[in-house]
């Protein structure tokens, strides 16, 4: 196939079948963890929709689903650093066990904000599944529990992460050409 979004793309980092092996590893590391628990898996919008699905199926737990809107990237590929609650939890976690499901762990400044929001909040223990860490960009010390891939420091997209709030439906994880960005 050759979308319309597929010429954007320099290379594929991983792929459908890689993707959906680790993921089934994921899920299966998720139910020794929390197997006879209730564990509140929370999704990290909008970058976390498609790995949420996924993931919660091939975990196979008794789990609630909530999430939570972030942003801090706007338009662009570099971390603003200034994290914004665009829409907030719709429940009371005092005492949960929460599992924060995030599509990359980039410059840190995303899940460091939200470890602390969440403690604040009452949790009474705090998981963090990414599918894709890229530490080469950390700018704040905080680290996943699980981790999908360690993608090397370009700009990814697809399988749930955008650029300009596109490309989020790519079934892959591939590298943007840096054209794409260089130009608006
Ligand atoms: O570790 P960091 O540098 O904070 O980057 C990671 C976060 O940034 C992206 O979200 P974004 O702000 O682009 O919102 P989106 O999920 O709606 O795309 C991504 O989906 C993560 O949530
Ligand atoms: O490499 C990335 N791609 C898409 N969204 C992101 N948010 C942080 N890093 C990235
Ligand atoms: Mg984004």
């Amino acid at each position: 196939m050759n979308s319309e979004m597929e010429k954007d793309i320099l290379k594929v980092l991983v792929t459908e079948e890689e993707l959906k092996t680790r993921i089934a590893e994921l899920g299966e590391a998720l139910y020794k963890r929390y197997e006879g628990h209730r564990p509140l898996f929370l999704g990290v919008l909008k970058g976390s929709f498609i790995f949420m699905a996924d993931l919660m199926r091939a975990s196979q737990l008794m789990c609630d689903v909530e999430f939570i809107a972030v942003s801090s990237y706007q338009n662009g590929t570099v971390s603003s650093g200034r994290v914004q609650i665009t829409h907030d939890l719709q429940q009371d976690i005092t005492g949960r066990e929460i599992v924060i499901v995030e599509d990359i762990l980039d410059s840190g400044n995303t899940l460091a904000f939200l470890k602390s929001y969440l403690m604040a909040k009452g949790a009474k223990s705090i998981s963090i599944v990414t599918l894709l860490d890229k530490p080469s960009r950390r700018e704040k010390a905080v680290e996943a529990d699980l981790s999908g891939f360690v993608v090397p420091d370009e700009f990814v997209v697809g399988y749930g992460l955008d650029y300009a709030q596109l490309y989020r439906n790519l079934p892959y994880i591939g590298v943007l050409k840096p054209a794409v960005y260089e130009n608006t």
